[in-house]
């Protein structure tokens, strides 16, 4: 498999670049705590990941990935959803952590002179302070959160949307994610996708949702990129 002539790399962000469940459930627990529901264990909040803050607060409640409609009141849901901007805010990302070479992986891709994009489902309010901790700030050229438009992925209008922005094809971008909502979504905007088996995907391998190809370590990947993309 080879691609070429790639000048954007879009990527996404929870459980593709940062491991961030640990914070995100903190904040689903102590959401849960404050309306005196039962809480859960990490391993399964981790796969009602994927989907943007509301949908995870509903699965929260419900206790269940899929959630079905008159399962809840928009009242109901609404408050939960405070209730985890509180939480989420407070907890600051504090045991949030990059995954293993990404900081470098990033950097030099960077360097090789690729565009970089971000688009991540997680409302775009907690992406900047993330993005600082790391020191990324200045690696993307674009950034998209799941309520930065009316739809998020898989829809594929972020990704369409950042490369009208950069003035890039779809062709020449490659989507880069560890969800099959980030690979849906490339495969709806016409684009190469490249998958990462490490993160959160509702428990499914990355890899039955027939992405260009998949990687089971984020320096495979910038190798495979640097090397086939000529
Ligand atoms: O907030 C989420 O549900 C997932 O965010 P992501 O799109 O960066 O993986
Ligand atoms: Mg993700």
């Amino acid at each position: 498999m080879t691609i070429d002539n790639k000048k954007l790399l879009i990527f996404d962000f929870d459980g593709t670049l940062i491991d961030s469940v640990p914070d995100l459930a903190d904040a689903t627990n102590a959401m849960l705590t404050t309306l005196g529901k039962d809480t859960y264990p990490i391993d399964t909040i981790r796969n009602w990941i994927g989907n943007g803050s509301r949908l995870l607060v509903e699965r929260a409640l419900v206790g269940k990935v899929d959630v079905a409609e008159g399962d809840l009141t928009v009242e109901e849901a609404d408050h939960a959803e405070q209730l985890f901007f509180e939480a989420y805010t407070k907890i600051g990302g504090s045991k949030t952590i990059a995954y293993p070479d990404v900081d470098s992986g990033l950097k030099k891709l960077h360097a090789a002179g690729y565009t970089l994009a971000l688009v991540t489902n997680k409302p775009i309010r907690f992406v900047p302070k993330i993005l600082q901790t790391f020191g990324w700030q200045d690696l993307f050229s674009e950034v998209m959160g799941g309520d930065s438009l009316p739809t998020k992925k898989p829809d594929s209008a972020p990704l369409l949307h950042v490369c009208t922005q950069l003035g890039i094809i779809p062709d020449q971008a490659i989507m880069i994610g560890d969800s099959k909502n980030d690979i849906l979504a490339g495969q709806n905007a016409n684009m190469d996708t490249l998958g990462l088996s490490y993160g959160y995907n509702y428990g499914q391998d990355i890899r039955e949702l027939n992405p260009t190809a998949a990687f089971d370590h984020f320096a495979d990947l910038v190798e495979w990129i640097m090397q086939t993309n000529a």
